[in-house]
């Protein structure tokens, strides 16, 4: 579905420059939960902006059933709404002056005539709320008015309004409580089979990647340096920082006396 190809991102400011991501090739498959891991600063997150378009590349190619992503500079939005995104804080992502109603439908303004089939049908609205597990009441409410969890499913649904077939999850559930993490993963987990969604999974947490992901590629200083299933990949670690991140998910869970960190 996805190909990434030499996939480069160098930021420049004033006169020093950094490679945030290396030349990287990556396959994303139709159906698939691929996860990203890697410690704070590998460049996750700018792999994950390069794909939806916040980030220019510096090099290389990314293309989405076969079309080219970036051309000339310029992101590509023929995909009407086909790639989405669900980011880390939903305190920072949701505009706290619009209403839930408004936040979850302006995904829908960047394409004019999926806005006109969906904005008539309030129908398709009210599922939507529903299916992410909050109320019709809750849409003239304002962010605020609502818990952590509850705004990521606002989020949720949100990224959902353009049926998008491939979503970006950065990092979703790492600002939530414990308990509320679970319940918004296995929302996510149940969104994707319904509808047999795509999902790029950014995470630093090994327990949630591996409660998540049917295959996981491992990122350090910018480099993806192993990529696998993941169970494969857990129980056979092959490059020397991958075992470091799973030594110390171990660690921790030992250390804790088995409190497993997430689930
Ligand atoms: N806009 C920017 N300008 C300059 N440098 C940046 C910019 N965005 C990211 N970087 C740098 O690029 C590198 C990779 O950052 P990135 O956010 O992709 O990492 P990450 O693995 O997602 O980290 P985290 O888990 O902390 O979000 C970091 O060194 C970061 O400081």
């Amino acid at each position: 579905m996805i190909e990434i190809s030499q996939l480069e991102k160098i930021y420049s400011t004033g006169k020093d420059s950094m490679i945030a991501v290396k030349s990287t090739n990556l396959t994303i498959k139709e159906g698939e939960i691929l996860g990203i891991v890697g410690e704070s600063g590998s460049g996750k997150s700018t792999l994950g902006k390069m794909i939806i378009g916040l980030e220019e590349p510096s090099k290389g190619s990314i293309t989405y059933k076969g079309q080219q992503l970036w051309n000339k500079q310029k992101y590509n939005r023929v995909q009407a709404g086909e790639i989405q995104t669900v980011f880390q804080d939903p305190q920072s992502s949701l505009d706290p002056r619009m209403t839930v109603k408004d936040i979850i439908l302006e995904p829908l303004l960047a394409f004019p005539k999926l806005e006109r089939k969906t904005k008539g049908n309030k129908e398709r609205l009210l599922q939507l709320i529903k299916r992410v597990g909050l109320k019709e009441e809750h849409l003239d409410r304002y962010p605020h008015e609502f818990s952590g969890g509850q705004r990521q499913r606002i989020a949720i649904a949100r990224a959902l309004i353009t049926d998008p077939s491939f979503i970006v999850l950065d990092e979703p559930t790492s600002a939530l409580d414990v308990s509320v993490q679970a319940q918004v993963l296995n929302l996510l987990k149940e969104l994707q089979k319904e509808r047999n969604l795509t999902y790029l999974f950014i995470s630093h947490n090994m327990s949630v990647i591996r409660y998540m992901c049917e295959r996981v590629a491992v990122m350090f200083k910018g480099e993806m340096v192993e990529i696998g299933d993941t169970k494969e990949l857990f129980e056979n670690p092959q490059h020397p920082y991958t075992q470091k991140l799973l030594s110390s998910v171990l660690t921790i869970q030992k250390d804790e006396d088995k409190q497993s960190i997430v689930l």
